[in-house]
């Protein structure tokens, strides 16, 4: 069954359940899909694995809503928007540095704001012969602490009680592909954690560099922000202060 409506199905999950992270009380969000802005709530989180939302839960199967009838901050699934993009969602299999699965499926969400930035973007590159491939969009906060568990290394993971971008719906990982599906080189894998990955590591073929150029300069000609140590990682600037989540997306199941 295919979910039409993940925004509102979204609201009422994350009205209901408001997620904890271990060892970390913090601001947590309730997430509304309607009129006005999403209500932020504070409360002590519980301590609690991230919730699996199932789809079936689902009693609102209505129309995806235009991207402009809804608040920036809420949360989008970025499918719903446009199928210019593609997907290479990492943590939702075992290909990625934690070497296993984090999420229960590849979806992207991201809130609003970075939807609207992203698919921007995208069309910039599309008129250069490319597209965004996802690795990771939206990242629940859960997930934040186990990869600090493994990486404590605010260079490339954020530590999770300050918490990711990610974790605030305005963070992607990214590459561009070609509109055939070949993606660009760019020197390391994605989540290569090195020397090899940092925008001032120079050491590399010119055709690499130019591909970063190309990612870099229109994403920032969009709102974001690069960080130096990984070229795959881009902040939207303007999510910086929004409130760190933790609900887990639902997932499309069969029919
Ligand atoms: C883990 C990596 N893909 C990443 O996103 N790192 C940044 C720094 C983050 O955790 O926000
Ligand atoms: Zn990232």
């Amino acid at each position: 069954m295919v979910i039409k409506n993940r925004v509102l199905l979204l609201g009422v999950i994350i009205s209901i359940s408001l997620l904890g992270c271990k060892d970390a009380p913090q601001k947590q969000e309730t997430i509304n899909s309607g009129e006005g802005a999403p209500e932020v709530a504070t409360q002590e989180a519980s301590v609690q694995d991230s919730t699996r939302v199932d789809a079936t839960a689902n009693s609102a199967q209505e129309e995806t809503p235009p991207l402009e009838s809804l608040p920036d901050t809420a949360f989008v699934r970025l499918a719903d928007y446009s199928d210019g993009f593609a997907f290479d969602m990492r943590y939702a299999t075992d290909n990625n540095f934690l070497e296993e699965t984090v999420y229960p499926c590849g979806e992207c969400y991201t809130r609003v704001k970075t939807a609207k930035a992203l698919l921007q973007a995208n069309a910039v590159f599309k008129e250069k012969g490319y597209r965004i491939r996802f690795y990771d969009c939206y990242r629940p906060n859960s997930v934040q602490y186990k990869m600090w568990e493994l990486v404590p290394n605010p260079q490339y993971v954020a530590n999770p009680v300050k918490g990711s971008i990610h974790n605030r719906g305005g963070a992607v990982d990214i590459t561009l592909e070609t509109l055939e599906g070949k993606p660009l080189d760019m020197g390391t894998d994605f989540d290569f954690f090195g020397p090899r990955a940092h925008h001032d590591h120079m050491d590399l073929p010119a055709e690499v560099l130019e591909n970063r150029r190309v990612l870099k300069e229109t994403m920032e000609a969009h709102g974001f922000w690069s960080i130096r140590t990984e070229w795959w990682h881009y902040n939207l600037g303007a999510a910086s202060r929004d409130a760190v989540a933790n609900f887990v997306w639902p997932c499309p199941t069969a029919n």
